[in-house]
């Protein structure tokens, strides 16, 4: 298919830009005058700026020289935006906004068709197929998301569950976000499920359960027993009885000699409702953590590695116990990516949830340590983030620790908060960004 072609091609381009980039990043040091400043005859080539302020979003640590260029890149991009052709003025608002590394690869794609007719060199029959491929491709994505939603409907959560957010197409959009090829259908329709029990989980120990209810839930959990359901308070069967049928439609799916898959999968499920428990525990005695106790639950809260390792649960066998013991070990990358998570949705979502009551994010925990203001701490946790991404690349450079297709899940669910948690948080307040790129992928086709 044409789309997973061009991202294959991604994927080598990818690969290039690290080896280009590991080669030396003093090979930029050609691009400075004798003041140790880029020069300024740069600016005039906004084409080959653009190029090069995307590719330094795949820069490791160490590439000092550009931190500097990004700096200098996205300056003047937005300087001279106001002096380009319209077709270019768009590229790099958009690319000062959403960074091709950072985004989606199919919103990508989206967007690339309002501007590859525009290029004249533009090949007509490549673009047809693109066009057919992506619209192909949404059908089933549509197919996926029909079966999905009646699972949701026949739960009858929202009747049941009427606290709940009710956002399972955001859902299927998100791990849309982790993997969006044919071939994972499977994965994909499993990962929702999770992602969909998980905010349904999340909200009953935010928002609805008492401390007491929280603790047998936590215990019926640890168990993970269908006869530890008669403890439960009659809300929290529907969503412990919803939670076993999923995980035991893994059992059944997987296939044979995989069943061990299932088994972390639901070590991760426990390890995250442990970490919600806790943080529930700190919310009901007033208890604000420093930054480094909160970031220690927290990170578990963010479910990035719980939703790292289920992803791989309905993958091929490339997927093997050693993907599964690597992400139990707490690897850099799956910490980077929990770190980005984490960050970026208290950033954007801390001020709504204490006044809705939630635990201290990491927000109120860096101004209360440090005796700073919220401006500080946002500025601190960006570069917390800006280094996460740094860890991220690094995991992404051959020769990888696991194979490919487990690190390709771990860099999409980075990029998801990227996308969602940007300006806002995109998952709650659904109809603010959400809607548009839902729309986008899973709605309207692409016009031929
Ligand atoms: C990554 C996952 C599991 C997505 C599912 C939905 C979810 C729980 C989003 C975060 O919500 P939140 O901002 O209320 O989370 P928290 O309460 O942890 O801050």
């Amino acid at each position: 298919m044409v789309n997973t072609h061009m991202y294959t091609a991604y994927s080598y381009i990818y690969n290039i830009y690290k080896a280009c980039l590991n080669f030396s990043p003093d090979t930029f040091t050609k691009f400075k005058d004798s003041n140790g400043n880029f020069k300024k005859s740069l600016i005039n080539d906004a084409q080959g700026m653009l190029s090069l302020y995307e590719a330094i979003h795949l820069r490791v640590h160490g590439e000092d020289i550009l931190d500097e260029a990004l700096v200098f890149t996205a300056t003047h991009l937005e300087s001279v935006a106001t002096h380009l052709s319209p077709l270019l003025a768009s590229q790099v608002s958009h690319a000062l906004k959403q960074p091709i590394h950072k985004g989606l690869p199919r919103l990508e794609a989206r967007y690339y068709f309002s501007i590859y007719p525009q290029d004249a060199s533009h090949h007509e029959v490549l673009l047809t197929f693109a066009k057919l491929d992506f619209n192909l491709l949404q059908k089933l994505h549509q197919k996926e998301l029909s079966e999905i939603a009646r699972w949701w409907k026949d739960c009858n959560f929202s009747r049941e569950l009427p606290f709940i957010r009710d956002r399972v197409v955001e859902c299927y959009f998100w791990i849309l976000g982790v993997y969006f090829e044919p071939e994972y259908l499977l994965a994909r329709r499993m990962l929702t499920k999770v992602i969909a029990m998980t905010s349904i989980i999340d909200d009953i120990y935010d928002v609805y359960g008492t401390l007491e209810e929280l603790e047998l839930f936590t215990e019926a959990i640890e168990r993970w027993d269908i006869g530890a359901v008669d403890q439960l308070p009659e809300y929290m069967k529907v969503c412990y009885r919803a939670l076993l049928d999923v995980y035991s439609e893994m059992d059944q799916k997987i296939g044979e000699g995989r069943s061990y898959r299932a088994r972390y999968a639901r070590e991760a499920m426990k390890n995250q409702v442990r970490a919600y428990f806790h943080e529930a525990k700190w919310f009901h005695k007033k208890h604000i953590p420093t930054l480094d106790e909160y970031m220690r639950i927290a990170l578990v809260t963010s479910a990035y590695s719980m939703l790292a390792t289920t992803s791989l649960v309905g993958m091929g066998d490339i997927v093997t116990k050693d993907a599964f013991e690597w992400l139990f070990s707490d690897p850099k990358m799956v910490r980077a990516s929990a770190v980005v998570c984490r960050l970026m949705d208290d950033i954007v979502s801390h001020k709504f949830e204490q006044k809705r009551g939630h635990v201290a994010s990491a927000v109120e925990c860096y101004t209360k340590q440090h005796g700073a203001t919220e401006e500080e701490a946002i500025d601190e946790f960006g570069k917390e983030i800006t280094d996460a991404w740094k860890d991220i690349n690094e995991e992404c450079r051959y020769p990888t620790t696991v194979p490919m297709p487990v690190v390709m899940r771990i860099l999409n669910l980075a990029r998801v908060i990227d996308v969602v948690y940007k300006d806002a948080d995109g998952y709650t307040h659904a109809g603010i960004v959400l809607k548009d790129f839902v729309a986008s992928l899973l709605v309207d086709p692409v016009p031929l």
